[in-house]
């Protein structure tokens, strides 16, 4: 059977999305359907793939509803290669304007919605200028895979983090070593992350704190997208890691230089433990009609 999707195209700093609105849970699409979609070449384009369904219409949603019956849309995400995530810090403000433009959402500036994804519901909160995701808690997972990659001089070790998908950050020698770094192929980690990860290379900036901000740059290899210009709960745990190497006395504001954009990070105290939070844009940039 074929089906006729309106799609809208988004990007949060240049980590770019396919979306499309399936509210009843209807359209269910094949890994190859989605990888066929997210082709530059052959297909529209884009990081990932993202179906707007209702919580209620898709059973990881329905179980998140018995918990938190206010979670009434569910972000469906998949990366470029077709593969379900877990979360998209970009795709997840990309989402929620997504909802307000189409007026399936009622969300003026200063107001938050949750939204179930597949690591559990985060808040979303409309800015003036954007959005921030309260990405929940957040933990090191115990690895420290060394990491090589072509044209990175030496294996570096990476720091596992968990945000509700996985992260390695690793942190590089300087700016023309993060430059130098051919991420057209994929990272080795040693030893192998069973699920894969996303690997977040980081230099500080000079200085590393300025007005109590702490500062730096990243480039990512997203696992089943590879090289984008932006990933939003990387640029979360690479503030996060280097926050944990500065120690004590380090800040928990952040601003994170990616490709794509600058994009703010901040932890705070939360009543089930510290949570981190992601700030940025989220635009709209075309729509089209596409059959699948
Ligand atoms: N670009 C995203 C992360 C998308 C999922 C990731 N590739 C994974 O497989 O975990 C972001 O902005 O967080």
């Amino acid at each position: 059977m074929t089906d006729t999707l309106l799609i809208t195209k988004g990007h949060g700093t240049g980590n770019d999305f396919v979306l499309f609105a399936d509210p009843d849970g209807e359209v269910v699409l094949s890994e190859a359907q989605r990888a066929a979609i997210a082709d530059r070449h052959f297909g529209v384009g884009g990081d990932g793939v993202i179906r707007a369904v209702r919580s209620a219409s898709i059973p990881e949603g329905a179980a998140i509803l018995a918990d938190e019956p206010e979670a009434e849309w569910f972000m469906d995400y998949a990366n470029a290669d077709g593969g379900i995530a877990e979360m998209c810090g970009n795709g997840i403000r990309v989402f929620v304007h997504y909802l307000i433009e189409r007026g399936f959402l009622d969300l003026a500036p200063g107001h938050s919605v949750p939204i179930g994804t597949r690591a559990g519901v985060r808040d979303v909160h409309r800015l003036a200028d954007g959005f921030a995701v309260d990405l929940g808690r957040w933990r090191l997972t115990g690895e420290e895979p060394l990491v090589r990659a072509r044209d990175l001089p030496v294996a570096r070790p990476g720091l596992g983090i968990d945000l509700g998908n996985p992260h390695v950050v690793v942190a590089v020698a300087g700016d023309d070593e993060l430059a130098g770094i051919d991420l057209s192929v994929v990272p080795q980690l040693d030893p192998v992350q069973e699920a894969g990860a996303n690997v977040e290379f980081v230099v500080p900036a000079d200085p590393l704190v300025r007005d109590g901000i702490g500062r730096i740059r990243m480039r990512v290899h997203e696992r089943g997208s590879g090289e984008t210009l932006s990933c939003g709960t990387g640029a979360a745990a690479a503030a996060l890691a280097v926050r944990h190497w500065a120690g004590a006395g380090s800040p928990n504001e952040w601003r994170v230089e990616v490709p794509g954009g600058t994009l703010g990070v901040r932890m705070f105290a939360a009543e089930d433990g510290e949570h981190v939070a992601l700030s940025g844009p989220a635009a709209l940039v075309f729509d089209g009609e596409l059959t699948v």
